[in-house]
């Protein structure tokens, strides 16, 4: 939608939104490593979950990387609770445009394949045909982005999108300064989110007409 008015457009990321990147990472750590000291959900703590193995115990990183850089891993991660049915409502709402924006791995061999099977198996061929694979997603369009990842940077310092934290294990003890907002779970309601958004967008643009043609007088 952005300044002219249009389709409200609506990026939802994958890993921690769509799918649970997380559960699977400690389901498969306690499996290779049984032995190993681990870090629970509840302990979760910062995006990088590599980062925080190796504050537990150095070697302790790669060895949890090697979960989540495995053949298989990505397609066998699990649907986050209600993302699927949220996903096809969203996509039937009226003027609106969804789009899955997802970041693949630097080791990128089985992580991106597997992100475009687990869309087609989970949401369908509809949606395959909207996932944009970006390292840097601040140079997408859009009004909103609800993603896991509490901060997200990039070479666009002023992102179109408003950042919709989703809650994960490794957020939910974030305090958010306002103006910024968080959907709980798929259980929360995203729709009130969609709305709002798109009465501000509306607004915005009415007022950007309006000044417009106010200049165009003015000559
Ligand atoms: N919590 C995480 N720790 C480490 N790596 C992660 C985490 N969540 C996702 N990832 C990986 C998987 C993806 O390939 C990229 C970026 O994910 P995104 O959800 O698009 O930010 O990092
Ligand atoms: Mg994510």
């Amino acid at each position: 939608m952005g300044s002219a008015a249009g389709p409200l457009r609506v990026l939802v990321d994958m890993d921690g939104v769509l799918a649970d990147f997380e559960g699977a990472v400690l389901r498969g750590f306690l499996s290779r490593f049984p032995g190993e000291p681990r870090v629970e959900l509840a302990e979760r703590r910062g995006f990088s979950v590599w980062e925080q193995y190796r504050c537990l115990r150095r070697d302790l990183a790669d060895k949890v990387a090697s979960i989540y850089e495995s053949p298989g891993f990505f397609l066998g991660l699990d649907p986050i609770p209600g993302a699927i049915e949220a996903m096809q409502e969203m996509i039937l709402m009226q003027d609106t445009e969804v789009f899955i924006c997802t970041s693949p791995l630097r080791k990128y061999e089985h992580c991106i394949l597997e992100k475009y099977k687990w869309v087609e198996k989970h949401l369908g061929p509809e949606f395959v045909e909207r996932i944009i694979l970006t390292r840097d997603k601040t140079i997408v369009s859009a009004d909103l982005l609800f993603d896991d990842k509490d901060t997200i940077r990039g070479v666009e310092l002023n992102p179109s999108w408003e950042h919709i934290l989703f809650t994960c294990c490794h957020n939910k003890h974030i305090q958010l300064k306002p103006p910024r907002r968080r959907l709980l779970s798929w259980a929360d309601d995203w729709r009130a989110i969609v709305e709002s958004k798109r009465r501000k967008a509306q607004k915005l643009s009415a007022m950007n007409n309006a000044a417009d043609i106010r200049k165009k007088l003015e000559v």
